[in-house]
């Protein structure tokens, strides 16, 4: 929300995507009508690569000696994997610090599924994160939501640039500031 908040047109196409797909009358989004919101997942997951939940996973241990990028990696070493840079790799990405859904607009990869090693706001491997799909709908149905009923505005006298957007780092990620926005209905 605060990314959108920041960038208003971006905020419009995905109210327009949102309302355009949810039956007319209807007075919440339903998981059934999300299927058609590519624009929608594309937000979500752009939000995932600059602000993953769990920037630097759970930590792993190498069972076998390993060899990563020229890196010597002994057996039993503790292995922390850092998502959070990974996403914002400008090697990887373009414009890695902005926020642009586009990016995942029309693509298949890269996905959260684990196998591209510069987006894993999940993990990869045996011990990938089991609920990928039930976090994926929640936030998906909730952010839907939030969009499709109201219209959001900056508290009086606040403007897009003043809005913090420092994280705070541990095992999890948050905003330092709490996001205070004020909900206008749209009827
Ligand atoms: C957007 C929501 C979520 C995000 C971003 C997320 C992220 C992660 C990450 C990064 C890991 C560590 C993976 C690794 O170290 O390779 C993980 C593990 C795990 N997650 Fe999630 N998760 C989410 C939602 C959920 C939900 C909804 C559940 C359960 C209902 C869940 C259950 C678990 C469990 C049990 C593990 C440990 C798996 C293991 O160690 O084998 N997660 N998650």
């Amino acid at each position: 929300m605060a990314e959108l908040m920041r960038k208003p047109n971006l905020m419009a196409k995905l109210q327009a995507e949102v309302r355009e797909n949810t039956p007319k009358g209807q007075q919440i989004v339903t998981e059934d009508d999300l299927g058609n919101m590519a624009y929608l997942k594309a937000v979500v997951k752009e939000t995932l690569r600059l602000h993953p939940p769990a920037p630097l996973l759970l930590p792993h241990l190498s069972m076998a000696e390993c060899d990563i990028g020229g890196y010597k990696v002994p057996a039993e070493t503790r292995v922390i994997v850092n998502a959070w840079a990974l996403g914002r790799d400008p090697g990887s990405w373009e414009a890695a610090d902005e926020f642009m859904p586009e990016r995942f607009v029309d693509v298949v990869s890269p996905d959260f599924k684990g196998r591209d090693f510069q987006f894993l706001p999940f993990g990869a491997g045996r011990r990938i994160c089991p609920g990928i799909n039930f976090g994926m709908a929640s936030v998906e149905i909730m952010l839907a939501n939030l969009v499709y009923c109201y219209d959001w505005e900056l508290p009086d006298g606040m403007r897009q640039e003043d809005l913090d957007m420092t994280s705070v780092f541990g095992m999890t990620m948050r905003r330092k500031e709490k996001l205070f926005l004020v909900p206008r209905t749209r009827c």
